[in-house]
């Protein structure tokens, strides 16, 4: 696969010009024996929230993996626009919530990409820790460890740890799946402020209300893209039941 990066917003090849921070084309990418996603051809806009809506093992999580860099793409290209590489907050499970972690020692290795893993933090990583943990509203809980939180308070600091990271670009993997529906409007008008300020977000959700509160989805069904737009337009009755019909 080919990865490239780009001075300019990005346009897609027809030449309609439209600002995006990144853009795949022709992606495939899966697992040892196990192709995942097929030839799927999309942009990502900036300064917006874009939804990857898609069934159970639809290929949300395989798409925000190759985006993030963490997954190779067998074939295709990602290009992205000028900015740091991306900010990935993994799936809440994937973090392993019985591990003897502090939410601030979570946070904190948010800087171990800029850092190194074996060097003391500096003044500086410690104010953007500070300044992550009070943006996300969980500064307060810096001293609690991660497992006794509840689950909103640990996406919120789960997601504070993608800010520490210091990208434009925040790629969250289902940061309002299990949660309650306060909790879940906490992180979606957060996600919005975030916004606001100059990220671009990329979440895979299996929330329809948090899909639907996006700027634009990517609808996914057996690695295939079939549809790409606003979410009125994408998570149509018509096209949800027919993507989520019964087999
Ligand atoms: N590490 C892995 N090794 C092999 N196959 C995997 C691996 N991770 C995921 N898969 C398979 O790839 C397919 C896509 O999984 P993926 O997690 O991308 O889907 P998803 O849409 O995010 O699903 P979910 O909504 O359940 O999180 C699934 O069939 C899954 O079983």
């Amino acid at each position: 696969m080919t990865i490239m990066f780009n001075k300019n917003p990005l346009s897609p090849p027809d030449g309609e010009p439209r600002n995006e921070r990144v853009r795949f084309h022709g992606l495939n990418a899966g697992y040892p024996g196990r192709p995942v996603l097929h030839q799927l051809s999309a942009g990502v806009p900036a300064l917006a929230v874009t939804a990857l809506v898609g069934p159970n093992g639809s290929g949300k999580s395989t798409l925000l993996g190759v985006l993030a860099g963490v997954i190779a793409a067998t074939s295709g290209q990602v290009r992205y626009a000028e900015g740091p590489p991306p900010a990935f907050v993994p799936q809440r499970g994937a973090v392993g919530d019985t591990l003897p972690l502090t939410a601030r020692q979570t946070v904190e290795m948010g800087r171990w990409g800029e850092r190194g893993l074996w060097r003391w933090p500096t003044r500086q990583d410690r104010t953007v820790v500070d300044s992550a943990m009070e943006r996300l509203g969980v500064a307060h809980l810096g001293a609690r460890q991660l497992g006794e939180l509840s689950g909103g308070q640990r996406q919120r600091v789960l997601i504070a740890q993608g800010l520490a990271q210091q990208s434009d670009l925040l790629l969250l993997d289902e940061p309002t799946t299990g949660l309650d529906p306060e909790a879940r409007e906490r992180i979606t008008a957060l996600l919005t402020a975030l916004v606001a300020d100059g990220t671009t977000i990329v979440q895979a959700t299996h929330d329809l209300e948090a899909a639907r509160s996006a700027d634009t989805c990517l609808l996914l069904s057996d690695g295939r893209l079939v549809a790409d737009g606003p979410p009125a337009e994408v998570l149509s009755p018509q096209s949800l039941s027919r993507i989520w019909q019964p087999t």
